[in-house]
């Protein structure tokens, strides 16, 4: 065949049994390649040499080549495919049966014969007999209608009647009447019917239930040539022209067409089905070749999105991607709908299931990388709120407020949570099976878990500061006590304790209630109580190491000032009075002291939840019989006996700080006896003053001169005319005697040493 002829064909089927591919191909080059499921397919079966190039060229205007002059070769080798000039109508050359040159063959001749006539009879609408008039009532002629019939009963589950359409060529219808030609050979085909073995439920089949034929009939190719041509211009019109009564594809349901590009696919697997012998289903043949399009096209669909994927994974693994969705989107939407729009015309089913199948793939491929938005996503969620807490740490603000800006980064959080699962998922239909429900709660677990341990951090602070505020004033309490000892001591740190954490348990209860609930506040405000009443207890332990210093200083102020604070005059008093003074003030610590023999505050109660308990106790409602434990423990613990109070110093300890206190004060009386007894200025003769100032007179007045010691006894001048004249005369007098007694102390011994 010539290079330009080639193009107008296919060599679909060769002499060697082989399917040649490149059908798909071929109906594109020729123009079928947008027909879809409109289209028809005839194919030509006969003897060699009997004029069947020659009838197709004629009446599709096909270019088949031709057995020229005389030749007796065969020119068709296999099956060939060409196309009609106009119509979306493929044509089937197939070679001519009771070929002599076919003998050698591997499978022989028949099997030949017979594959390529039930191909032609399968694959085809209308399957045109060749039959020369000549020929007629041979058995050879009838062999290959036999091959058919016996080989379509295999094909019972076709989706059409199959059509056949006899050309009787030569016919001389000077000679011969067609309508007896044709019933004798409609008769001979339904006697062949009758031969033929058939399974028991075609018994009763008749064959036009199965076949419909037609007949045509030409004149003498030769002797008759221009009858002839006007014949095979007649024959095409059966086939082109939709008006004619005989139209050979009248009533042809084109849904049962697969799409054309879905040809080649049934041709193969029609092939290898009639190759293996094994038993035809055409339905299901042009399903499975559905099948093997749809998955064809399914691929196509993927790989047109495959570079988009790869980015979108790329673009995923660098960064979190806000337009995930669109971008995912965007993809499926392309794929499917380019599986849509080129499988629109294969059959339902499959073409449905096919899809369901591209669904789920693209849904598969998304799925690593959407994990990978989640990951960057919940790495976004975990850095925006360590920024946003790193700032709020900065801000050094408030518990209150800290707290509330807190909640708020929280409420911001879930809303990145919220739209960042927004921005990863494509469609709804993936929310199940990617389970968004699932991430979104780790996510807020993650959250949670953030926003929480801030809260504890901040927590702990404020608690921490509350417990330094409460420590501070508790150990001012202490302080105070032990400065002022008496035998109250003990009612002093109760009240002064109690109201301590009165006030500072309705400020912080006030606070923390607002965040943590009932229980978690109540255990706290208990933790601060019992911590609180541990620093007393070690703020009074610390103490009373330093009990015989505060022992001696309240015993200092009772002896040796008077009752308005000031220091007694020893010289006024008469010794029995001095000793009594220091026997009851002696007294009165020594009892101080064995106020320390135990610590005398009871671990107190939450002061709103004794509140609650005392209310308890008072009502009515409550009798004793319905007292539960927890009611019963908090009664007890209130009801607290001194029995219950821990030792602070034992009989052993009290004596040794008693013995020491009797030293210490002993010592301090008997300097005060010391003190009384010994007057300075008194011991003194009067004469010895006067011979004082005679000796010093002169000196006193050069001292004067010096304006060191001139200016500042002015000064001293000018302070005591002051407080003199506003009314504070008793300032410099106090002053005076002070710091005279304190010389008078330090130079009389040595004074009176001297003389
Ligand atoms: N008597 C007669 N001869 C014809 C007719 N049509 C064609 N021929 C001749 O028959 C010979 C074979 O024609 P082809 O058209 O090549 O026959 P064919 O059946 O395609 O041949 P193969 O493909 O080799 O089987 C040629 O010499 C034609 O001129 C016809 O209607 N009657």
């Amino acid at each position: 065949m010539s290079e330009q002829s080639q193009n107008q064909y296919h060599h679909l089927i060769d002499d060697q049994c082989q399917l040649i591919p490149g059908l798909t191909n071929f109906i594109r080059q020729s123009g079928l390649g947008q027909s879809h499921n409109s289209y028809n397919i005839v194919s030509i079966i006969g003897s060699q040499n009997s004029g069947k190039s020659t009838l197709l060229n004629r009446v599709f205007g096909t270019n088949f080549q031709m057995l020229s002059g005389s030749s007796r070769t065969q020119t068709t080798k296999g099956i060939w495919v060409s196309r009609d000039k106009e119509q979306n109508i493929l044509i089937l050359d197939v070679e001519g049966s009771n070929s002599r040159q076919r003998g050698k063959a591997e499978k022989g001749s028949e099997f030949y014969e017979r594959s390529t006539a039930l191909f032609a009879l399968a694959f085809s609408q209308i399957l045109i007999i060749n039959c020369n008039s000549l020929n007629l009532g041979h058995e050879s002629e009838y062999s290959i209608i036999k091959i058919i019939m016996e080989m379509n009963i295999r094909l019972f589950r076709s989706d059409q009647v199959k059509q056949m359409l006899i050309i009787i060529r030569d016919f001389n219808d000077e000679v011969d009447n067609f309508k007896e030609v044709t019933e004798s050979i409609r008769n001979e085909i339904y006697g062949i019917w009758g031969e033929i073995q058939k399974p028991p439920e075609f018994a009763n089949v008749q064959p036009e239930q199965i076949f419909k034929i037609d007949f045509f009939t030409s004149s003498h190719f030769q002797y008759q040539r221009q009858k002839f041509e006007s014949d095979m211009v007649q024959l095409r019109d059966r086939f082109i022209n939709p008006g004619n009564p005989f139209n050979l594809f009248k009533g042809y349901n084109y849904n049962t067409n697969i799409p054309i590009e879905a040809l080649e696919d049934l041709a193969t697997t029609l092939w290898d089905t009639i190759q293996k012998n094994e038993d035809l289903n055409l339905p299901n043949q042009k399903l499975q070749a559905s099948q093997v399009r749809c998955l064809k096209i399914k691929d196509q669909a993927i790989d047109l999105i495959n570079q988009d994927l790869q980015k979108l994974k790329q673009d995923a693994e660098s960064n979190y991607l806000t337009n995930f969705n669109e971008r995912a989107q965007n993809i499926v939407t392309r794929s499917l709908h380019h599986y849509d729009t080129e499988s629109q015309y294969y059959v339902e089913k499959i073409k449905l299931e096919m899809r369901k199948v591209l669904n789920d793939e693209l849904k598969t491929a998304l799925y690593p990388i959407f994990n990978q938005q989640i990951t960057s996503l919940q790495q976004n969620i975990k850095n925006e709120l360590k920024n946003n807490l790193d700032a709020l740490d900065s801000r050094n603000t408030s518990f209150i407020k800290y707290m509330d800006d807190l909640s708020f980064i929280r409420q911001q959080i879930k809303q990145v949570i919220l739209q960042g699962l927004h921005q990863s998922l494509p469609f709804n239909e993936y929310k199940v099976d990617w389970e968004i429900t699932k991430i979104d709660s780790q996510l807020s677990k993650v959250l949670e878990e953030i926003i929480n341990n801030a809260r504890e951090i901040q927590f702990v602070k404020y608690i921490n500061s509350q417990e330094k505020t409460i420590k501070n004033s508790i150990d001012n309490l202490i302080s105070n006590c032990f400065d002022t000892l008496d035998l109250e001591f003990w009612t002093t740190i109760r009240s002064g304790f109690n109201q301590i954490l009165k006030e500072n348990e309705t400020r912080i209860r006030d606070q923390i209630s607002q965040f943590f609930d009932h229980s978690r506040v109540d255990k706290e405000m208990n933790n601060i109580i019992h911590q609180s009443h541990q620093f007393l207890q070690d703020d009074i332990q610390k103490k009373i190491r330093e009990l015989s210093y505060y022992l001696l200083k309240r015993f200092k102020r009772t002896f040796l000032k008077d009752e308005k604070g000031l220091t007694r005059k020893w010289k006024e008093l008469e010794e029995p009075v001095i000793q009594q003074l220091f026997l009851d003030s002696r007294k009165s610590i020594e009892d101080i002291l064995q106020e320390f023999t135990r610590f005398k505050v009871s671990p107190p109660q939450s002061h709103q939840f004794s509140a609650r308990m005392s209310n308890m106790f008072s009502s009515e409602i409550v009798g004793r019989a319905q007292m539960n434990d927890e009611v019963r423990q908090a009664k007890q613990s209130l009801d607290f006996s001194s029995e219950d109070f821990s030792v602070l110093l034992d009989t052993s300890q009290i004596n040794k700080i008693k013995q020491q206190f009797i030293d210490e004060s002993e010592e301090e009386y008997n300097q005060v006896l010391r003190q009384r007894n010994t007057s300075f200025n008194t011991n003194v003769p009067k004469w010895m003053w006067v011979v004082l100032v005679f000796f010093m007179y002169d000196d006193v007045l050069r001292w004067m001169a010096n304006p060191l010691l001139l200016y500042p006894i002015i000064l001293l001048g000018s302070f005591i005319g002051l407080c003199v004249a506003t009314g504070y005369q008793s300032i410099p007098k106090v002053l005076f005697q002070q710091i005279f007694g304190q010389l008078t102390t330090l130079l009389g011994p040595l004074l009176l040493k001297i003389k």
